[in-house]
This record gives C-alpha cells, structure tokens and sequence, in this order.
C-alpha cells in the first residue's frame, strides 16, 4: 500500500520510463531429472515431512519385503528395527563435532526465562490433565513434539532397517534397484505391493536431503555362496545410482533374502501411533506373515518392541503376470508390444500378446481391419496408419472381460480372521466378490461388515486395504469411505450408523489400482466401476447381517414376551385363586351348585389339593411350553433353511506335500497324512 497517497479512484497507472524497467525475462530451457522431480516433489511420494517420510519409508521397505518373499512363496518373516540416534551419536557418524550454544539469541528456539517458564507451567499442567484422564481410562491425545515452544526445534534421526526372507537381488542390479528413480522389477501387469520403481529410491532421497548419509543393501539369493554387500547414493542430477562399496562377502549361513537400512531424519513423537498402526494392519491383512517390530531409543522407557505372529500358514495364491487386455491399450503400448514381441505375423501377434484373443477371434479381427491387413503379414512392418486402425478396433470391439485368475484377493477367510483379530465383534460378515473389469484391468473386491467389539468407537471405523496394502491417509476421499458413509443406507439392514459399533474392510486387488498419487493412500471416488463394486460388496455383507440381527431381534422380542408372560403368573393365579375359592364356598353352602368337572374342581380346591402354588407351577410350565414350540417352529420354519450353506474345495495331494487343505470362504483346515 502506497503511503500519503489520496483515497481517489485510481487511474491508469502512468507510464514510467524508468531505467530500471524490466524487460521480460526470458527462462532457459531446462530439463530435470526425475530424482530431481521427485526430490522437490517429495510430497507426491509421501514424503510431506520427517514425521511422514518415517512412517513412508517404513511401509515401502516392508511392502518390497512381503513382495520379495511372496514372488518365491516363501511365509514371509520381516523384522523392521526403527533406532532413534540422538544428535552427538549423528554428528560423530558423519564426523562432524559437537559444537556448543554461545549466542543463544541467534537461535530460532531462544525464549526469555518467563517465557520458558510460563510454557513449562503450561506443559505440567497439560501432563497433569492427561495422567487424570489415563487414569479415569479415558483416551489420552498423544503429546505433540515441542508443541508449546517456538521455533522449529531440533531435527531427530533414525536409523530405519528393514530384514526380510524374501527372494533377494542379483549382485548387479542392487545398484539400480536403489540408486535410479523409475526403476524397478515389478512395472509388468501383475498385482503386487509395489508398482512404480519409486519408493526405496524415495528413502534414499530422502535421506540424502535430511542426514546426507547412503543406503546400506545386503542381499542374498537361493543357493548364493556369497552376501552382496552395497552401500550407495544418489546422483540426482543424472540420476544414476553413485556407489561407495560394492562387493560380496561370505555367506557361510546361506542366508538368503535382503536387509536394507537407511538414515534419515524423522518424528516419531507424532508418527508412533500410525506406524504401530500401519504394522497391525499389515499384520491383519497379512495373517500368514511374521513380523517383529522394534524401536529403540537411547532412553529405554521408550523402547516398543511388538511381534507380530504368524496366524496362518495358508498363503494366498502367488499373483500371476498376465497380458493386456485389448481394451486396456493406447497407441503408444500397442506400439512398444510390436517391437518387444518375439511373434512374426500379425495373427500370432494379437493372439499371444493380449488375453482373450482367440486364433478365430483373431482371424476376425484382421479380417475386420481392412484390405491391407492379412494374418500373415510381418508384425513389424506395420505402418503407424495401421497400428492407428488397430487401436481404433480394439475400441470398438466386443471382447471378454479379463478373468480374475491373475490376482491373489486375501480371501474372506483371511479377512474375517482379521477383523475378529482386531475388534473381536458380536458379528461378522464377509463377502467375496467376483472379477470385474476397470479399462481393461481386472479387480476385486472383498468387503467385511462387523457390529460391536472391543474398543471400537460408535459409528463407521473403516478399514482400507489395497493390493493388501493397509491404507491410512486421506480416507475422507477415498472410495470406501464415501461409499460407506453415503451410498449404503444402514438404516434398512436394521444398523444404525450412528450409535452401532460398525466395522467395515475393504480390500481391493487389481492388476492396476488406481491410486491418486504415488503415495499410494487413496483410491479415488471417480471410478464408477470401482464404486459400484465396493458398495454392493458391503451390501452383501449388510444382507447376511441384516437376517442374523432379524434373528436376535425376534430371539428377544420372544424372549421379552417369555418374561412379560411369566411376570404376570402371580397376579394371574393369585385372581383365579381367589374365584375359584370363593365358587368353592358357594358351592359347599349350596348357595350355588356346580356339576360335573367344574364341582370336582371346587372339591379340589376346597381340599386344597389345587393351591395357589400348584396353579403358579402349572401356568409357568404353560409359558415355558408355549414359548418352546414358538422357538421350535420359528427355528424350523427359517433358522435352517435361510442359513447360507458354503462350499469346501479339497485340493490336491501335490508331489512333496503330505498335507491336504479344505478351503471355504471362512475357515481352513489342514489335515496331515
Ligand atoms: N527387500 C527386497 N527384496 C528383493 N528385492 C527388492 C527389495 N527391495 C527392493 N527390491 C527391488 O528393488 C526394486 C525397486 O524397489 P522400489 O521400492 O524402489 O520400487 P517398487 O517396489 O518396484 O515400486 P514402488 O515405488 O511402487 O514401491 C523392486 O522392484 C525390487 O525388484
């Protein structure tokens, strides 16, 4: 705002011919590279802040781990160790010397003595408050690091190592593994954890960025004689791996699987209960999976140290790599699929190189595409005009869904394990539902719906799982959480969204999952395909629990009217008692005669072998009878006959196995011979 200036309507600005006027700047073209992208771009990757890049660089290093042991069906054991390292310990690791504070007032902490002491006061008496609630078993907010003092603080470090059993690296591509953004073994069209080649580069950028220090590869094969060993960096700028040490060592144990360890800055005060969090529900999707969860810290009291165990030893199928679908393919793709195929003509091509093209379907199609085309035409000598007609038929063209026998779902059985495991509810039901396509891509969905259980909060607790990954971010867009909280009227399945303990996991598997960002947290709510799969797999879940809360209903409104009948039993005798006593003195005195049964029920009653307690007894064992043949009927009529009858598949006795396992969708049994 110009000062001294008159309040009047401002004209045209004057035209100044200043010397210093500024000419456009013209910007050079310049390129990055995507370490440098994605080094300024960390956010993307979940990379946010040291408190996020702790609880990122956790999950990607335990999903490379499952993936890793998964690809070679092996139960996987992961032990991930989070070391806190205070700031001398940092300072003598990179050979930098402890220096002391002397111009305190240069520091962007610095408070006066009254500030610090009116802060301290507030701290005691905010931790006095949260003892309180403890002990009144109230739930206590985590503290908020140095949330009371100004300035940023001091930065914390951890040493983050992850081991694993898994499949391990060959020796000469632990280097770009690690040290080459976009690179990865797992970009082919097959469900795994991990898809973008992205997420331990992250760790190590970020780690370059915060404590400047290199990642730490150990790694073994089946059957390898020898550990690789590889400690390396980053060049950002090119984007190549740069390495210190590269070498094998002696692998006299034969171990065999990976450990990976980085450094970097982080905040576990505010991160702790989302990484615990993270790992139990990795360990809910994941039942078949060990794992050891340790974080240490210089003082003790700090310490976790939790084991997660293995609940099954069934693994879920191993995902297979299948092909594109024609639906699922752009210009570009068919194009690099022509020039990486080993089939010579075009027939060959479209039948080995997409999923449901037959050899007649086949045959069609190129019959379809025009003169130009025939079956044996060589494949690579397709011009970009008829790669185009192509593509613009493969729109257009009926073609099958892709079927669902690529993916590996965690099976109802597994789900319904977990959410037993971790709410322990009145009530459960699962659902698995069939393959379904989104642009070519298959999916599934499974979905459970629980009621009531331990510490499980009023209302809808979600559950997110993605290519069994635990999703723990941005849940307010998600597609699960909007599905649940707008789409599904729990009303008309007699659950009352509001004051019901609702349980509800999802978990999505596909060949491709459409997460908005690399960070993988959340599938968006634009997929309609998606959506509508997600919605009536809660609604079959909300069906099965609709008719067995109609079950306990009725089971109580009966048991109510038990209890109203027998209530009554006391005033009801004691009335017909005294009738029937005072019919029983007419009768005597012969004021007023009765025959028959009626006589020979006053006799008894003026004998008193009819009392008021035998006529109690006697109505009570009424109520009981009628109210067993009420049960008995009910339980004849729709308790059997509505109870969902589920099929158990036996599966072959294979070479070296000497077990045989019966699957249904809610429980496994493995026999031994
Ligand atoms: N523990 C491990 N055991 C075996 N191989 C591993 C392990 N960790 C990483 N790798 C290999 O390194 C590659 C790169 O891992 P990175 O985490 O960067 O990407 P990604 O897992 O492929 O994809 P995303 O970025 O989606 O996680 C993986 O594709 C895998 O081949």
């Amino acid at each position: 705002m110009e000062t001294g200036g008159s309040s009047e309507i401002p004209t045209e600005p004057k035209k100044t011919k200043s010397k210093t006027a500024r000419k456009p700047k013209e910007n050079p073209l310049k390129q990055k590279s995507p370490a440098e992208f994605f080094a300024e771009n960390k956010n993307i990757a979940g990379f946010d802040n040291p408190g996020k890049s702790l609880y990122t660089t956790v999950r990607e290093l335990v999903e490379n781990s499952l993936d890793s042991a998964e690809s070679i069906s092996e139960l996987p054991e992961v032990e991930i160790t989070i070391e806190e390292i205070g700031k001398s310990k940092f300072n003598s690791m990179i050979g930098l010397v402890d220096r002391e504070r002397i111009d305190e007032e240069l520091y962007d902490d610095f408070e006066t003595a009254k500030a610090r002491e009116k802060r301290l006061a507030k701290e005691a008496r905010t931790q006095e408050l949260q003892a309180k609630n403890a002990a009144l078993g109230k739930k206590v907010k985590e503290p908020q690091a140095s949330k009371g003092m100004k300035g940023r603080g001091e930065a914390s470090f951890y040493r983050v190592t992850c081991k694993d059993n898994g499949r391990g690296m060959p020796h000469d591509d632990i280097p770009n593994m690690f040290g080459r953004v976009l690179s990865g073994t797992k970009y082919g069209l097959k469900q795994t954890r991990g898809k973008f080649g992205l997420g331990a580069k992250m760790a190590l950028i970020w780690s370059k960025m915060s404590t400047g220090l290199p990642i730490e590869i150990s790694s073994s094969m089946k059957g390898q004689s020898y550990i690789s060993f590889c400690r390396l960096d980053i060049d950002i700028h090119r984007n190549i791996p740069h390495i210190h040490l590269h070498e094998k060592r002696d692998n006299k144990e034969r171990w065999c699987g990976a450990e990976i360890q980085v450094v970097i800055e982080g905040n576990w005060t505010t991160y702790r209960s989302k990484i615990l969090h993270y790992m139990r529900q990795m360990a809910v999707i994941t039942p078949y999976a060990q794992f050891l969860f340790k974080f240490v810290s210089d003082t003790s009291d700090k310490n976790v140290t939790i084991r997660f165990a293995r609940r099954t030893d069934i693994m879920p199928p191993v995902p297979a790599e299948t092909k594109y679908h024609p639906s699922a393919v752009d210009l570009l793709l068919i194009k690099r699929l022509i020039s990486e195929t080993s089939k010579e003509n075009l027939l060959q091509f479209l039948q080995h190189e997409f999923v449901n093209i037959g050899k007649s379907y086949a045959e069609r199609l190129i019959g379809e595409m025009g003169p130009d085309f025939s079956p044996k035409m060589a494949v690579k000598s397709l011009t970009s005009q008829q790669i185009v007609r192509i593509h613009q038929l493969f729109r257009q063209a009926k073609f099958d869904d892709p079927s669902g026998d690529c993916l590996s779902p965690a099976g109802e059985y597994n789900l319904r394990l977990g959410i037993i495991k971790e709410l322990h509810p009145d009530m459960v039901a699962t659902y698995s539902g069939s393959a379904q396509v989104f642009e070519g891509h298959p999916f599934m969905v499974e979905a459970g719906v629980s009621i009531g259980g331990k510490d499980v909060k009023q209302g809808l607790n979600i559950f997110r799982f993605a290519n069994r990954i635990p999703l723990l971010f941005e849940q307010g867009a998600d597609v699960v959480t909007r599905t649940a909280l707008k789409r599904i009227n729990w009303n008309s399945y007699k659950i009352n969204q509001a004051q019901d303990k609702i349980g509800v996991f999802v978990s999505i598997v596909s060949t491709k999952i459409p997460f908005k960002g690399t960070g993988k947290e959340y599938i968006g709510d634009d997929i309609s395909e998606i959506a509508s799969a997600v919605k009536s797999s809660i609604q079959q879940c909300c069906i099965q629990l609709k008719s067995k809360i109609v079950k306990k209903i009725q089971a109580r409104v009966q048991q109510e009217r038990k209890r109203n009948l027998s209530k009554y039993i006391p005033d009801a005798t004691g009335a017909i008692y005294d009738v029937l006593r005072e019919m029983a003195q007419l009768h005597a005195s012969k004021k007023k005669r009765y025959e028959d049964e009626d006589a020979d029920v006053l006799r008894k009653v003026s004998t008193h072998s009819i009392t008021k307690q035998t006529l109690s007894e006697k109505l009570a064992k009424h109520v009981e009878q009628v109210d067993y043949e009420m049960a008995l009927e009910y339980a004849t009529q729709s308790g059997v006959s509505e109870e969902p009858r589920e099929a158990i598949y036996l599966q072959s006795l294979e070479d070296g196995k000497n077990f045989i396992d019966f699957h249904s969708p809610v429980f496994a049994f493995r026999l031994y011979q």
